[in-house]
């Protein structure tokens, strides 16, 4: 794991634990063995420390602090690094992250390739830099830097590292060259200035107005987080402490993140995100062993909000879009949407105006399907109707070369429905984009019963090529994210039927961590939008929708969205839905009294008693039901693993990262549990069939032990299918 050699007068330790050089506990031994080792070789001069492969390294192993020794060691050998009698170097390529940054910041120098990244990014897994880097980094770089970057975990160039006196210098080519190089000027120096524990914070007596301002705007930016505001009272230390009592106190604040119920979440979706790329098809084809065709051109039928996003996602990745459109109207107007979403871009620095330009270069409206012939993959972006999708999609089969992919931006319909209307069904797949697109990172990609391995493995590498997070699913009604978020939303509303108001239900799922409730959302969006919906979904079943009803087939519904609609609340774009909104703040919602009278009349004339509905029923209410969802989904294996439909809550629905997700929460909370309540649930609510438990959970919850995550879907196989 860390890779011994001695050239001319200096040892060489690479660290050789692929893929990251994350600082596992051989590679921690390899190190302190090597020191040793080095120092007593008499051949010896300088000491270099650098990476084998593609990077220098990537810090702790994230993996080993779910286990008691959690990082145990790192200290150890920082120590045994600085107190080294000759001079040790940090040669840094690729990354030098969180422990890796430690070591380099133990080494007494450190250089750099100009490509290399720099950066304490604990924060974002909910620890802090516990082997001394909140004590060591604000003694290089003074207070604002090192609070900024230790609270914020961003990465950082070789070019700022180096402007903060982190690196001493930056090279062009081989660091380990430069490393050499540089040796010949240091050896025979004297080290102890060079030691950072012997050193102080130079700016120490600005302390209290900079861990102030940090903390203020810390608390803006990471509402409800605890690392950020610990990793700040850790800077703070160094600067009002010896370094040794700030050191105790950083190991006691790092000790009590890493068993936060944070850090563990965070922790969790870090290899949750990892894992949902990886994506495997029930006939054994899988990411590993599948080639993705090349999609040079694309083309996007369709030029309203979800088309036109969803062409900015293209562009802005270099990939040429005949956005398809025949109102020339809707064309002309979309393609200046499409300029000013560009524009706000570069405002935001996210690109440049050259970027800008050369984007726009790449969109060419058009009004018929016919220009479509000769393009890689069509994406139809047209409104929620099977019918005209699957005329669209019989043309496009008759139109486009044999070999385009036919992707729909469907977010409910049957895709094999959809395929079934082409001869080339095994081309045919979903891709649901989540508005608004060019924004929000999700991208369902959904398979249909015939669609090909190579049509998949080429969705799920366009998706990553234009920045998004893809899940794959099998196809169903209303796929995973929709389906699972609609019992959410129901209970929402009903509990807005029995005795909340909007603003309760929003105030207590914002106060558990998302960002918006369920009622500010759907102003956001539209009650309009759900509304059509629904029309849609009535005019397909031959139902005639009325307003006086608390059942539809059985089901309990409520009607409280259609009498917004009918009064003229559409939400934000009309200034009035479940709030209201002031034309001089037009986003902050205010609660209506008008809203309230709507619903109390409501609740009136159709008889249904209003009473208190109590926070934690709110919680366990929307987030046990689609908790139960989750699970009958796991079991129809429309998601391949848990992970998949936590990572789907969270980049579609801002689920709150430290949350890991439903299905995280619900291991959490404890499956006995949360399926006990369930029971209670289903009884008190007879007509919802999202409360009939799921088979899985049940099996589940009936051990006698907690069956952990990874185990959850090998009781599907050994009780259903
Ligand atoms: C008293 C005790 C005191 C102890 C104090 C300890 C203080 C130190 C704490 C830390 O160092 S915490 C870790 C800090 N480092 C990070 O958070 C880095 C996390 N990794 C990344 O950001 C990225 O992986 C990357 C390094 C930028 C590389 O990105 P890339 O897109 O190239 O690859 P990935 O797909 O993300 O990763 C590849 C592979 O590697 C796994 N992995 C990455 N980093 C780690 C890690 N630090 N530990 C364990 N595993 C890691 C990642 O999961 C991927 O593997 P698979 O999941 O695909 O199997």
């Amino acid at each position: 794991m860390v890779d011994y050699s001695v050239d001319r007068n200096l040892a060489i330790l690479g660290i050789n634990n692929p893929p990251v050089n994350a600082l596992s506990f051989h590679v921690r031994e390899g190190l302190f063995n090597g020191i040793k080792q080095a120092n007593a070789d008499r051949r010896v001069e300088a000491i270099v420390i650098t990476g084998k492969g593609k990077t220098y390294c990537s810090g702790a192993d994230i993996r080993e602090f779910s286990i008691p020794s959690a990082g145990k060691g790192l200290v150890t050998l920082g120590h045994r690094i600085e107190d080294s009698d000759k001079p040790v170097i940090s040669a840094i390529h690729g990354n030098a992250l969180g422990g890796g940054l430690e070591i380099a910041l133990f080494s007494h120098y450190r250089v750099a390739n100009k490509n290399a990244k720099i950066g304490f990014p604990e924060v974002l897994i909910g620890l802090l830099p516990g082997a001394e880097g909140t004590i060591r980094l604000p003694r290089v770089t003074g207070l604002a830097f090192a609070m900024d970057a230790i609270a914020s975990g961003r990465r950082f160039d070789a070019q700022e590292a180096h402007k903060h006196g982190i690196l001493d210098t930056i090279c062009d080519g081989d660091v380990l060259q430069e490393a050499k190089a540089f040796s010949k000027k240091i050896i025979g120096q004297p080290l102890d200035q060079r030691r950072l524990s012997k050193t102080h914070v130079k700016d120490a007596a600005d302390v209290d107005i900079k861990f102030e301002e940090a903390l203020a705007q810390i608390k803006r930016k990471y509402r409800g987080l605890i690392a950020p505001i610990l990793c700040l009272k850790s800077v703070r230390n160094s600067a009002k402490m010896s370094f040794d009592e700030a050191a105790a106190e950083e190991m006691r604040l790092f000790g009590e993140l890493l068993t936060s119920s944070q850090s563990i979440g965070l922790r969790y979706s870090f290899f949750a995100e990892r894992s949902a790329p990886k994506w495997k098809l029930p006939c054994g084809a899988c990411a590993d062993n599948t080639t993705p065709v090349d999609v040079k051109t694309t083309g996007v039928i369709g030029a309203g909000t979800m088309g036109s996003g969803i062409a900015v996602c293209l562009i802005r990745a270099g990939i040429p879009v005949i956005l398809v459109e025949k109102n020339q109207k809707m064309l002309d107007q979309a393609i200046k949407t499409i300029s000013r979403i560009l524009t706000g871009s570069v405002k935001l620095n996210r690109m440049t105006e050259k970027q800008r330009e050369h984007s726009l270069k790449l969109l060419k409206g058009a009004s018929t399907l016919d220009e479509l012939a000769g393009v890689d993959m069509v994406i139809e972006a047209v409104y929620e109707n099977l019918e005209l999708k699957r005329e669209i999609f019989h043309q496009l089969d008759k139109i486009c070369k044999s070999s385009t992919l036919l992707c729909s931006n469907t977010s409910t319909l049957d895709i094999d429905n959809i395929a079934s209307a082409t001869q080339r069904p095994d081309k045919v797949v979903g891709t649901h984009f989540f508005a608004p697109a060019y924004i929000m990172r999700l991208l369902e990609n959904v398979y249909g019963t015939k669609t090909s391995p190579t049509t998949v493995a080429t969705v799920m590498e366009l998706g990553k090529r234009i920045g998004k997070i893809c899940v794959l699913v099998k196809t169903c009604y209303a796929f995973v994210a929709n389906r699972t978020n609609q019992p959410f939303g129901a209970e929402a509303s009903f509990m807005v039927e029995e005795g909340a108001l909007p603003q309760d239900v929003d105030t207590v799922l914002e106060n558990f961590g998302m960002p918006m409730g369920p009622f500010k959302v759907s102003d956001l969006s539209g009650i309009d939008v759900g509304w059509r919906i629904r029309q849609e979904v009535a005019k397909a079943l031959g139902l005639k929708l009325t307003l006086e009803t608390r059942y539809r087939m059985g089901e309990r519904i409520t009607t409280l969205a259609d009498r917004l609609y009918e009064m003229g609340r559409y939400g934000i774009k009309t200034g009035k839905g479940w709030y209201r909104y002031e034309p001089t703040n037009p986003r902050k919602p205010i609660p209506d009294p008008d809203v309230a009278k709507m619903i109390q009349k409501h609740c009136m004339d159709m008889g249904i008693e209003r009473r208190n509905i109590p926070a934690q029923e709110v919680i366990e209410r929307c987030l046990f039901s689609a908790i139960n969802e989750s699970f009958r989904v796991l079991e129809q294996r429309i998601a391949e693993k848990p992970e998949d439909i936590d990572v789907i809550w969270q980049y579609g629905f801002s689920f709150p990262r430290y949350g890991g997700g439903p299905m995280f929460y619900a291991s959490q909370v404890g499956l006995k549990k949360v399926f006990e309540k369930i029971c209670i649930f289903h009884e008190q609510f007879p007509y919802s069939s999202h409360w009939v438990p799921s088979d899985l959970l049940r099996k589940l919850a009936s051990h006698s032990t907690e069956i952990p995550m990874d185990k959850w879907t090998q009781f599907i196989s050994s009780s259903k299918l």
